[in-house]
Parts: C-alpha cells; sequence; structure tokens
C-alpha cells in the first residue's frame, strides 16, 4: 500500500501538533552539558531521551546525521533506531543528510533514506541542489513513489550562503530564486501541499523579493542558536507564512536531560509560533 503524499501527511501534523520541528543534534559539547560521555552510549541515551519527550507531541524531527556518522556504524544504528522509534511515536522524520550528487549516484543517497524499506526510511529528506536542481531527480521520483519528500537548500541560514544562493543567472534570477521556482513546478496542482520543500533560513530578514509560494513547505532553521525568533517569522516569510515550519536544535536541546524541561522549552517555543500565526 503506499503512504499518504508526505505534503499531505505534514499539513495534518502541522494542524494538529503545531508548526514546529525539533532538531536532534547530538552535538559532543550538548552530550557532555547533559552528563553523557562523548560516545555511542551517549549519543543513545541523548537520541533516546528526545525521542521520548518530543515524538509523540511535536509535528517533526529532523535527526543531523553528522552527529551519528561520527561514531561510525554503531552511530548510524543509533540514527535507525532513533528514526523508527519517532515515526512509531507519530512523529514526522526529516533526516538532515544535505544529500547532492550527480544522478546515478543520488540515486542511491535516496534510496538509503527515501525507499520504504530502508532501515533509516524516512518522511523526508534534506537535499543540497548544487550539482544542478536535475541531479536531484531520481530522489524526486523515488519520494513521489514512497509517498516521502524532500527539503531542497534554496536560501540557508547561515551567512555563507549567499555567496552560491545569491549569484545571478544570465536570465537575471539569482540561484536561490531558480530553486525556488523548480519546486513551485514539481508541487504545482498538489493538494492540500506539496511534498517538496524548500529550506529558507529564519535568520535571512525581509525576504519580499523572492517568490516563497511554491505549494510546498518551508523549513525554517536559525530559530534560537543561531538567533531568529518566532516574532521575525512573518517579516521573513510574508504570505507565505501558513506553510513554514520553524526549526530549532540547541535552543531547545540546551534544556535537557530532563525530559519535562525539554517538552517546557519546545511548548514555549510552539506557543510562540501560535501567537505569531493568529497575529500576523
Ligand atoms: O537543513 C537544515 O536543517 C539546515 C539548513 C540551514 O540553512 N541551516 C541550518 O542550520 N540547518 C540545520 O539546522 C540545525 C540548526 O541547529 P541550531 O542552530 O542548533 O538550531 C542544524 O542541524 C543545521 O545543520
Amino acid at each position: 500500500m503506499t503512504m499518504e503524499p508526505f505534503g499531505a501527511r505534514l499539513r495534518r501534523a502541522m494542524d494538529e501538533r503545531g508548526p514546529l520541528c525539533v532538531g536532534i543534534d547530538p552535538h559532543a559539547s550538548l552530550l557532555l552539558e547533559w552528563g553523557l560521555n562523548d560516545d555511542v552510549a551517549g549519543l543513545e541515551r541523548f537520541s533516546r531521551t528526545v525521542v521520548e519527550a518530543m515524538a509523540d507531541r511535536i509535528a517533526v524531527l529532523k535527526p543531523q546525521s553528522a552527529f551519528f556518522e561520527r561514531f561510525g556504524s554503531r552511530g548510524i544504528a543509533v540514527l535507525e533506531k532513533s528514526v523508527q522509534e519517532a515515526r512509531a511515536a507519530g512523529a514526522l522524520v526529516v533526516m538532515d543528510a544535505k544529500r547532492g550528487d550527480i544522478g546515478s549516484t543520488m540515486a542511491a543517497y535516496a534510496e538509503s533514506f527515501l525507499h520504504k524499506d530502508a532501515p533509516a526510511f524516512s518522511d523526508a529528506l534534506t537535499v543540497s541542489p548544487y550539482l544542478g536542481y536535475g541531479s536531484l531527480s531520481p530522489a524526486v521520483a523515488l519520494a513521489r513513489e514512497s509517498g516521502a519528500g524532500l527539503f531542497v537548500l534554496a536560501l540557508t541560514s547561515n551567512p555563507e550562503g549567499g555567496e552560491v544562493q545569491h549569484a545571478v543567472r544570465a536570465d537575471g534570477r539569482d540561484v536561490g530564486a531558480t530553486m525556488l521556482a523548480h519546486l513551485a513546478v514539481e508541487n504545482a496542482g498538489e493538494e492540500p501541499l506539496g511534498s517538496f520543500g524548500a529550506v529558507v533560513g529564519a535568520t535571512l530578514g525581509d525576504l519580499s523579493s523572492y517568490d516563497l509560494g511554491i505549494n510546498g513547505p518551508l523549513l525554517a532553521p536559525g530559530v534560537g542558536a543561531q538567533g531568529a525568533t518566532p516574532k521575525d517569522l512573518p517579516r521573513v516569510f510574508g504570505s507565505a507564512l501558513r506553510n513554514v515550519v520553524p526549526s530549532v536544535s540547541r535552543g531547545v536541546l540546551r534544556h535537557g536531560p530532563d525530559v519535562s524541561a525539554l517538552r517546557d522549552a519546545a511548548e514555549r517555543f510552539a506557543e510562540e509560533i501560535r501567537v505569531t500565526l493568529t497575529s500576523a
């Protein structure tokens, strides 16, 4: 049986749970702050605690693959288990692995995370389009087949991103805007929401010169540790606000390891987002 498309599942999760993504980023420094060792056992405890605290109430969890890969195959086993447990508890999982390669290799990356039988099968995957948007087409095809989604790096939250993403093409459009335009084509006609999202940093200030109306979700990292707040979202996203999934990692995780303190921290962000959305 094919799964309902990611965009529809995400819209429902955002309506029911509120639009918030919490990142699972087991930085070495956070493991130590939580009183854990910077080893596989510490990684496992950290990850399990975040899943236990969040997966039954937060719309999206986003494990950052790098922090698991750091520990080799045993770290990847922890990642797989975390993805499976988070999904079983009702969260949508966006695997933050930022994959991007020539098309035939991209197909293998896509199979690692978007094939329904993959151990780390995730509801969506972050991908880099900077080998050309067309290089992502195997991932787009497999995501469609599996009922999964993609988040394509369009306008990233980091200050260095502009060097590539603001570069102006011969047609006068910049590279970031070009990626958004590709996604709008991908999502055309999809209801209630397309499955092919863009990553657009919450840190970027006024983006009114961009057409963010891609009929797909906009994953907005940068809230919390990178300085953006929920109150910034209307100015950054304008009329696309309803499709924004603000994403926080350290801003929530630094409140651990206590499960209720983690939940309270996430709830404060969720509440601030709710207030911002209703007053926008
Ligand atoms: O794709 C991402 O999630 C991402 C894109 C981006 O433009 N900026 C960005 O910070 N991220 C990720 O979002 C998380 C941000 O973490 P915090 O700064 O701790 O909230 C990290 O896992 C980053 O890799």
